[in-house]
């Protein structure tokens, strides 16, 4: 059988606002816009004889060393791999073939761009359709939270509003025409120790129209909100500050603003040939840089209807 492929696209927060804590376990509730970027990490998966629905991982491409160590177990493409067979139940699991699948890791690891969620995702697609396994959304959905919480955004790959600490999925605005380029300065910047040193206040949630007709419109709606975990970021990595400058100061940037957790930052041009013709006044030493276009209208139909066909 030839190798079935996905793409792991990242994901970019163009806004993340801490709107409170869950009692519960601590965790932040979150309002965010996330969007998905061409930049992606490549999945190719092949089926093999045995059977027991074993996944082994082989890992390539430029930031294969940052998930250095032979022990794939903690990986999420191997996790995703568990948590399918522990619901399909161990009876027909046993059934299920083994799969091996090679991760091409071209997005920074622990960056704020969801690299291993979207990776944790992509295996999960190709998983459904290689064990032809009909799961119902909502279990999907379930399944994906406890890989990650931004595991389920990363399912269908298209803009979405997250709430919740990501879970709750609403339609994004539609998004006008630009492009995107996103910078990372080489350093990884901790999730938990970047929620730990943000200063203990929330915002609201935003207002969102249901379209951005133009860039410009986006851009005056996104000035009025901000990340809330930038400054706890930029406190923890200085060389963050010396990004956005570098992106804010590049021919035709229209946003710059770090994404997620961090490091990664991103800015907004008016297209994706302006974004890509700027790459080369932003690029430093050490710098991962790319540009290009947004993901419209998500690369993942299967994934949008009720359930999964098999
Ligand atoms: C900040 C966001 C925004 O999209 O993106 P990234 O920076 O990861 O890309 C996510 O909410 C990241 O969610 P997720 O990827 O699940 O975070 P994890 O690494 O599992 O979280 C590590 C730790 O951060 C804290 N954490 C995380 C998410 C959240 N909503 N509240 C929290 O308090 C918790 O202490 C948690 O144990
Ligand atoms: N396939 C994977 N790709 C990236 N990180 C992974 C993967 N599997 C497990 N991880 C772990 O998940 C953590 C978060 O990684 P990542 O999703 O890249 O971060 P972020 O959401 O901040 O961009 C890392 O510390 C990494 O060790």
């Amino acid at each position: 059988m030839s190798p079935l492929h996905e793409l792991a696209h990242a994901k970019i927060n163009l806004y993340l606002h801490v709107t409170g804590r869950r009692p519960a376990d601590g965790y932040h509730l979150l309002d965010s816009l996330a969007v998905f970027a061409g930049a992606a990490d490549r999945l190719e998966l092949t089926a093999g004889s045995g059977r027991g629905g074993r996944v082994t991982l082989d890992i390539r491409g430029r930031f294969a060393a940052g998930l250095g160590g032979d022990d794939r177990a903690d990986n999420l493409i191997v996790r995703a791999g568990a948590v399918l067979r522990e619901l399909v139940g161990a009876d027909a699991a046993r059934h299920l073939p083994d799969v091996a699948v090679v991760l091409h890791k071209e997005l920074p690891v622990a960056s704020g761009i969801g690299g291993g969620s979207a990776d944790a995702a992509a295996a999960l697609r190709l998983l459904l359709r290689v064990w032809k396994l009909d799961v119902p959304r909502a279990a999907l959905m379930a399944l994906a939270t406890r890989l990650g919480a931004d595991v389920p955004v990363c399912l269908d790959q298209r803009a979405a509003r997250m709430e919740g600490i990501g879970e709750e999925l609403t339609p994004a605005p539609i998004l006008p025409p630009c492009g995107m380029m996103l910078v990372n300065c080489g350093e990884s910047v901790s999730t938990p120790q970047v929620f730990r040193t943000r200063a203990p206040v929330f915002t609201p949630r935003a207002v969102l129209p249901p379209q951005w007709h133009a860039l410009a419109d986006m851009v005056r709606d996104l000035s009025a909100q901000t990340n809330d975990l930038q400054d706890a970021a930029c406190a923890l990595c200085p060389e963050i500050t010396t990004v956005l400058s570098a992106l804010r100061a590049a021919p035709g940037c229209r946003l710059a603003r770090m994404s997620g957790s961090g490091a990664t930052c991103f800015a907004l041009f008016d297209s994706p040939a302006a974004a890509r013709a700027a790459q080369d006044a932003v690029q430093r030493a050490g710098w991962w840089v790319w540009a290009g276009d947004l993901c419209r209208n998500g690369g993942n139909p299967a994934v949008g209807a009720d359930s999964i066909p098999a």
